[in-house]
């Protein structure tokens, strides 16, 4: 199935017509330079174009008062007195004889993407629009909205389709609080936001956008707030809140379908923002939530007003829909301290919503309270001070993103004879002949082993020398004996010279210790046996008590562990292997074996033992890129198990300090 793109060029044509310094950033030109920046990439092509239409009252009003929908209807007819008249009863947005027209067609234009997903004729998709949604509330317009389009999707998604559970991810660098008023007592749709907030001092102000408005009622818990009290945010930033706050808690409620409401404004170049996170870091994003509601995601475009980043970032994130490699993302610093207290703060303030936060979390020591604005402020700044706020953020400059390019061949096997190839995989045939490296390692290794080791372990060879060429993007080998293969495919890649490992070991098993002194090696094995060993900073040990059976345990050292490790370790290659006798649950390994893919740009080595080979299937089909079934919604993990997660983190955190989660003490 493909990847809808909704766009239509009637919604450029309303603008600005009078002066109005806070809004004049919301331009048509910001709709035409994403669509183009598409089609330049040839992604238009790729992508199946849905038409719009508007949207009905119907459908309107399942959020908004049918008085505001009147006042709103009156609008086309306007003179430009009128108009100015009209909107000085709302806040930072503006109107125009033709914007009723362009919200309806942004309403419409979200629910023909939730209609084609949910009706299963595309797989994902986004949609193009303006006006923006997430700041209009049930009678008002806001902040450049009109219409809440995201709300609207979906309250019709639960309405048309019944769809139980819905998550919405809004990554705008502004709070929708439009989103959070409609569904704050509504335990059906979970919302997160990020935002700008600088404790308060920044648009719109809210106390309403704190980290301790959870939701009301059977709401409580349905709506996270995470507050952004510094400018300057990175990649790092954004991938520890998914990390540690945004992918426990999603795959804990298990939605039936995922909304985005996709502002850019977040990513770096943007004034409104200031952030520092570069456009590749959508893709990631994007990537992350796509095994989530079995890849149902609707992206719905919000804000974005430097018509650079925000091209690029529309764009890694269709690519990321329509399923190429992601890009590595490079000097991944670790979280700010200002991050570290919100996060502190945020995962305290759903402790007690949420079964993953239940035992990983300590409460804050301190309270990043909203500090008010001192209304005498600014009275007592030094002139200079006043003046250094005035100042316009200077130019930042970033690189283009990196190309991402898909393979010729998606996944390579090598499997026995007699085992069938599955669809789509290419085999790989034993025509190479036994290259040099392999006699060597046949002394060091292989000295006893039959012909059929020594063949099959040539292929599993070519299988990394192809991915290292970018032939293949990923690749699956049924063998004999996998931990010799994984010794032998770690030191055969570790003599490389900028090569990385990332080697996922799932079940009991013996890793050799050579494998992990060169440093460039990092392993993580979840498995049920309480090894002594204490690890180091290359090799984790996750030992869970009841084994790799327990959802829960596995999913959270997943998240707070393998995820943060893998993206700061950057690797070149993942290793991913399936001890025998692991107990691992088949969707458990297939979501494992989708989120790995975040990594090496999707070069994954899956390697599992010939009598697994009922894996073969599930897991090709997850590195052809099919989504992975859910999980369910996740009991509580074990508090043993949670505890062991949090003491390995704590151990490892000032190696990997994307492990982090809560401020340090000291000032
Ligand atoms: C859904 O719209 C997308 C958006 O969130 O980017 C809208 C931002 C409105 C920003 C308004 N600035 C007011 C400045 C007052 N001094
Ligand atoms: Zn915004």
């Amino acid at each position: 199935m493909g990847t809808a793109l909704i766009y239509d060029e009637e919604m450029t044509k309303y603008k600005l017509l009078w002066v109005d310094p806070a809004c004049k950033i919301e331009v048509p030109e910001r709709l035409t330079v994403s669509h183009g920046a598409l089609v330049r990439n040839g992604l238009t092509d790729r992508c199946i174009c849905l038409p719009v239409r508007e949207a009905v009252d119907a459908e309107i009003l399942l959020v908004h008062s049918e008085e505001y929908l009147e006042a709103v209807k009156q609008t086309p007819h306007m003179t430009l007195e009128d108009l100015k008249e009209f909107t000085l009863q709302y806040g930072d947005v503006y109107f125009h004889p033709n914007i009723y027209h362009c919200a309806k067609l942004a309403v419409g234009s979200a629910l023909q993407l939730v209609d084609s997903v949910l009706m299963g004729k595309v797989k994902n998709g986004m949609a193009l629009v303006r006006p923006p949604g997430h700041h209009s509330m049930r009678s008002a317009a806001n902040g450049f909205c009109v219409f809440n389009n995201v709300a609207i999707a979906a309250q019709y998604a639960k309405q048309k389709y019944g769809v139980k559970r819905i998550l919405i991810v809004d990554w705008d660098i502004h709070h929708g609080q439009g989103v959070q008023y409609c569904f704050e007592d509504d335990p059906s749709v979970l919302y997160f936001s990020w935002h700008r907030y600088e404790h308060q001092k920044f648009w719109p102000n809210l106390k309403d956008s704190d980290y301790d408005i959870v939701g009301k009622g059977e709401g409580a818990g349905f709506n996270i707030n995470v507050p952004w009290n510094k400018v300057g945010m990175e990649n790092s930033d954004y991938l520890s809140v998914f990390c540690h706050v945004l992918l426990p808690i999603a795959y804990e409620f298990c939605p039936d379908l995922v909304l985005v409401c996709a502002g850019f404004d977040s990513a770096i170049g943007d004034l409104e923002g200031e952030m520092c996170a570069t456009p590749d870091i959508f893709a990631h994003l994007t990537y992350l939530l796509m095994n989530l509601a079995e890849g149902k995601l609707c992206a719905v475009l919000e804000g974005g007003y430097n018509l650079t980043s925000l091209a690029q970032s529309v764009c890694q994130t269709v690519q990321t829909l329509l399923g190429d490699p992601l890009p590595p993302l490079t000097n991944l610093t670790g979280p700010c301290r200002s991050t570290l207290e919100s996060l502190q703060c945020v995962r305290a303030a759903h402790r007690q919503h949420w079964s993953c936060l239940r035992h990983a979390v300590d409460l804050p020591t301190f309270e990043i309270s909203t500090i008010r604005i001192k209304s005498s402020g600014e009275e007592n700044k030094d002139e200079a001070e006043v003046w250094e706020e005035q100042k316009s953020p200077e130019e930042k400059i970033w690189p283009e993103p990196p190309k991402r390019v898909s393979p010729r061949v998606c996944s390579a096997v090598v499997l026995p004879d007699g085992v069938v190839c599955p669809d789509a995989c290419e085999r790989l045939s034993s025509s190479e002949d036994l290259g040099p490296h392999l006699l060597t390692l046949k002394k060091d290794f292989l000295k006893d082993a039959d012909d059929s080791a020594v063949t099959a372990l040539s292929r599993v060879f070519s299988l990394i020398d192809k991915m290292k060429n970018n032939e293949i993007r990923n690749g699956l080998a049924l063998v004999g004996d996998a931990a010799m293969t994984m010794t032998c495919v770690v030191q055969h890649v570790a003599a490389e010279v900028d090569s990385r490992v990332f080697l996922v070991c799932v079940g009991n098993g013996n890793i050799p210790g050579h494998i992990i002194e060169d440093g460039k090696t990092l392993v993580v094995q979840i498995s049920g046996e309480d090894t002594e060993e204490q690890g180091s900073k290359y090799y984790v040990p996750v030992c869970l008590k009841k084994g790799c059976t327990d959802t829960s345990g596995f999913a959270q050292a997943m998240f707070s562990l393998l995820l943060p490790l893998g993206y700061q370790h950057n690797p070149s290659l993942v290793l991913l292997v399936r001890m025998p006798g692991s107990g691992v649950c088949d969707i458990m390994w297939q979501q494992l074996t989708a989120l790995l893919q975040s990594f090496a740009q999707g070069h994954t080595l899956v390697l599992l033992q010939e009598d697994d080979k009922a894996c073969v299937g599930p897991t090709a089909s997850i590195l052809l890129g099919n989504p992975a079934p859910p999980l369910g919604q996740l009991p509580a993990s074990l508090k043993e198990d949670a505890e062991a997660v949090e003491r390995l983190r704590s151990r490892l955190q000032a190696d990997w300090n994307l492990l982090l989660a809560t401020a340090p003490e000291n000032g």
